[in-house]
């Protein structure tokens, strides 16, 4: 899981543990058995610590719950012998250096990073704080000001940061390994002292109380709900004390963390995301048995509020998307509205004009389905009405090559049925998307009694491709989505029935973290 590499007086410790190199237990052995064996080594006079493909990504997360995670040798041991070696370490740091891995890289003497390479404390989104010295050393090395910045916010940055921030000594183009190797041997038997970040002091504590009002200020409005954040502002500001003193601070901060229901159920979160998308049916099929068909154009059928955000999702994706209607007011409606939304991505700087433009080339319009004969997908958004879906999918199975999917955004009609206006029912699937479509992160994939294994494997490569968390549901009243949000919304009605404000249902909402409150996300749908 180590590598230990020799070369011409220096030890090369590469961390080969895919797929990002997280730091389980024995990985952390063999990093420490790794610089024993160089430490002893009186050939050896300096040392670099990098990793195969990427640096390294962080604590092993299943480590948390298993509670090995605080076996002997932790990350805190791992930084502290790195710090303290007598021999110069040198972390050559391509891919990422985040969390734990990221508190490796600042206890070592020096850093040598690729242009490519990204920086970052996520620990906050996964409920607890770097917890390894991260909140002691980091302000150290770039000062309060930056760390009150990248700890709460769990931000990453690119390398040319990181250098500005004096994260990164130096940035390289080429092989960041070579380049370690090489300035490793250069510095071999200079004084390490000054390069030792826990001894440094920190820059900006004259400024703390207000760096930290607006740092608090800042967390409870971007990441409402959460706890993990306040606790790493104050272990941050717990480096204002001698080291040994914050690095209690740290542990007591984390201890509250780490023993709490948001970290579990944040790091449930964590690894649900990743597994939803990898989807199994009872026949045994998967993405072992069975590829998807990759989606080169599509067509999204009625511009109104899901249409027309699907059809963003797509051409986000650089999917060629024709939007269809059933006449032009509605169509030209649609647009303005598809083109309202790129001009606020370009206003607010998320994309340039050209980009904008690049985007908006993809997009085609017709009034009618006649045009839709070499499409590779067809996706549905007309009203809630199964007459009106029956008769549109009879209409597109009729136009269409046979091959095209036919998907549909119903809320909650019955897929099976829709299917049945067809001649292809595999070919048939839900593909139900949230308001706003070109934004939320979730995608029900409903699988029909007679969808096909290929379609399913499609729907969930084009989810994918297009940014979302695709999930594979079953056909019932709702699919999971819309039955658990009908329980809140009831309650959400119950409250007003009892003499709440709208406004005041949203505003609970929101603070305990949703990002609208169910009145508002009605007034979106
Ligand atoms: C008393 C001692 C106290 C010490 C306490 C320790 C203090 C600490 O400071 C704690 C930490 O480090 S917590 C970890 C911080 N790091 C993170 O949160 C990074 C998480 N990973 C990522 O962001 C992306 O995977 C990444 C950007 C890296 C790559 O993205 P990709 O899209 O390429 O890949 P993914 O699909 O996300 O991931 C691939 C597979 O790897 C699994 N995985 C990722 N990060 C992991 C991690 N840190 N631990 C365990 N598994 C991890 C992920 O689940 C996925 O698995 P499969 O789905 O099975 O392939
Ligand atoms: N609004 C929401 O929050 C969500 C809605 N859905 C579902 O998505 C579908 C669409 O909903 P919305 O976008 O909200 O409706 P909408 O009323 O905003 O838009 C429907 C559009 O379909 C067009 N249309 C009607 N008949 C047509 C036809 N024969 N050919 C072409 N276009 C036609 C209409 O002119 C209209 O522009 C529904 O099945 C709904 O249940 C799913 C998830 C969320």
């Amino acid at each position: 899981m180590v590598d230990y590499i020799t070369r011409d007086g220096v030890a090369l410790l590469q961390v080969n543990n895919p797929p990002v190199n997280a730091l389980s237990h024995n990985v952390r052995a063999e990093i420490k058995n790794g610089l024993d064996e160089a430490g002893q080594d009186k050939q050896i006079k300096a040392i670099v610590i990098s990793g195969k493909r990427s640096f390294i990504a962080g604590a092993d997360i299943t480590e948390f719950k298993s509670g090995s995670y605080s076996e002997w040798p932790t990350i805190i041991d791992l930084c502290d012998l790195i710090e303290s070696s007598g021999k110069p370490v040198v972390a050559a740091i391509k891919g990422f250096a985040l969390g734990g891995g990221h508190e490796i890289a600042i206890s070592c003497h020096y850093r040598i990073a690729h242009e490519k390479s990204k920086f970052g404390f996520p620990e906050v989104d996964i409920g607890i704080l770097p917890a390894a010295g991260g909140t002691q050393r980091f302000p150290r090395l770039v000062g309060l000001e930056a760390a009150l910045d990248l700890i709460p916010s769990g931000r990453h940055i690119g390398a040319a940061q990181a250098f500005k921030l004096g994260i990164v000594d130096k940035v390289v183009r080429g092989d960041a390994v070579e380049e370690a190797v090489k300035f490793a041997k250069s510095i071999a038997g200079e004084p390490l002292v000054d390069r030792r970040t826990s001894q440094r002091p920190v820059m900006g504590a004259e400024n703390a109380v207000s760096l930290r009002d607006a740092a608090v200020k800042l967390a409870m409005k971007k990441k409402k709900g959460m706890i993990a954040p306040i606790h790493c502002i104050k272990a941050v500001m717990g480096s204002l004390l001698p080291f040994e003193q914050g690095m209690e601070i740290e542990a007591s901060e984390g201890f509250m963390l780490f023993t709490s229901g948001q970290m579990g159920a944040l790091q449930y979160a964590f690894f649900a995301q990743r597994a939803a998308p990898k989807w199994s049916l009872p026949c045994g099929a998967s993405f072992k048995t069975v590829k998807g068909r990759p989606i080169r154009n599509a067509a999204v059928i009625g511009a109104g509020t899901m249409g027309t955000g699907i059809a963003m999702a797509m051409l986000n994706a650089g999917i060629p998307v024709t939007l269809v209607e059933q006449d032009r007011k509605f169509l030209d409606k649609g647009v303005s509205l598809l083109k309202l939304l790129y001009a606020g991505s370009v206003s607010l700087r998320k994309i340039t004009q050209d980009q904008c433009d690049a985007i908006l080339s993809k997009l085609n319009t017709a009034v009618g389905y006649k045009s839709l004969t070499n499409v590779d997908l067809v996706i549905e958004a007309v009203y809630e009405n199964m007459a009106l879906k029956k008769q549109i999918f009879a209409e597109l199975d009729r136009i269409c090559p046979p091959e095209t999917f036919l998907w549909t955004n119903t809320s909650a009609l019955d897929i099976d049925e829709i299917a049945s206006a067809t001649r292809r029912p595999d070919k048939v699937l839900g593909t139900h998307f949230f308001v706003p479509a070109y934004h939320m992160k979730l995608l029900e994939n409903v699988r029909g009694k007679l969808t096909s294994a290929e379609t399913v494997a499609s729907a969930q490569m084009f989810g994918t491709r297009i940014g979302k968390i695709p999930v594979v549901v079953g056909n019932c009243h709702g699919f999971v989505g819309n039955r658990m949000l009908h329980k809140y919304a009831h309650e959400s009605d119950f409250l007003i029935e009892e003499g709440c404000w709208p406004e005041d249902v949203d505003m609970v909402a929101e603070n305990f973290g949703l990002p609208l409150g169910p009145f508002k996300v009605r007034d979106l749908s």
